[in-house]
């Protein structure tokens, strides 16, 4: 089994605050893994560790075996999308994956594939100010996708979606890893989850649990919220 990304014992203080502790799981080829827990539970702080953002206290987190940051051209690879990636709003959603596209080293033409695969060519040419929550997350989305990478880093993908937003990026994820692409996705939306991921993580500073979707639902009689709140119940 190839394994596109792993967590390996890794741990992270921040200040006082032990956020993450002892965190070990793979991300394989052609899996969609969805990391879940509260508020404060460690999810951004992990996915910060694994694209290069923050380094680990203890224990390691890679990318195709090896640090995100020693990777040449990485937005090749691993698209990302983490929480507070934000955009320079007077620019247009054209002109910042123009900025991306220069920066991941690939073709023009790739700026018009991502804005047709996530619906935003009609905009493109519209102040990201201007745009809605929804178009924001299309527009972020688009950055990741936009160096054809085999990985998806994605923090609350789904967040500011309308129903018809949701129903793609549902697809667009399960097509992505059906091809051998793997996603690592962190999620609120549990139900939506169930939709697509193939493994679960239960994270709340350490791992509450890790296994795939059919595991975690019967730990939660066929559901997967079911399954969380069990999960969680009597955690510290
Ligand atoms: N920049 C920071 N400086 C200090 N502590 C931080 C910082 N960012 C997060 N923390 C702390 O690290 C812990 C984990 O936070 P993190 O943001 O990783 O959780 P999360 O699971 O992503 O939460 P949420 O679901 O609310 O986004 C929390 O206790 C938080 O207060």
């Amino acid at each position: 089994m190839t394994i596109h990304a792993s967590f390996h014992g890794f741990t992270k203080w921040r200040g006082t605050q032990l956020a993450v502790e002892d965190l070990t799981f793979d991300v394989p080829a052609g899996c969609v893994v969805g990391l879940i827990g509260p508020n404060g539970a460690g999810k951004s702080t992990a996915l910060a560790g694994l694209t290069g953002l923050l380094d680990p206290t203890s224990g390691n987190a890679k990318v195709f075996g090896t640090d995100y940051r020693s990777l040449d051209r990485p937005a090749r690879r691993i698209g990302v999308n983490l929480d507070g990636m934000d955009v320079e709003d007077g620019l247009t959603g054209r002109r910042h994956l123009r900025i991306c596209q220069m920066a991941a080293g690939v073709g023009k033409e790739d700026v018009e594939r991502v804005l047709a695969q996530v619906d935003l060519t009609a905009q493109a040419n519209r102040k990201v100010k201007d745009y809605s929550l929804g178009m924001k997350q299309r527009l972020g989305i688009a950055s990741a996708l936009i160096g054809n990478p085999e990985l998806l880093v994605l923090d609350e993908p789904a967040n500011g979606l309308d129903p018809e937003g949701i129903h793609w990026l549902r697809g667009f994820l399960r097509d992505f890893a059906s091809t051998g692409g793997s996603v690592l996705v962190s999620s609120h939306q549990l139900l939506e989850l169930e939709q697509v991921a193939d493994e679960v993580v239960v994270l709340k500073r350490r791992m509450l649990f890790q296994g795939s979707l059919d595991e975690a639902k019967r730990v939660g009689n066929g559901s997967l919220e079911a399954a969380y709140f069990r999960i969680l119940e009597g955690a510290p």
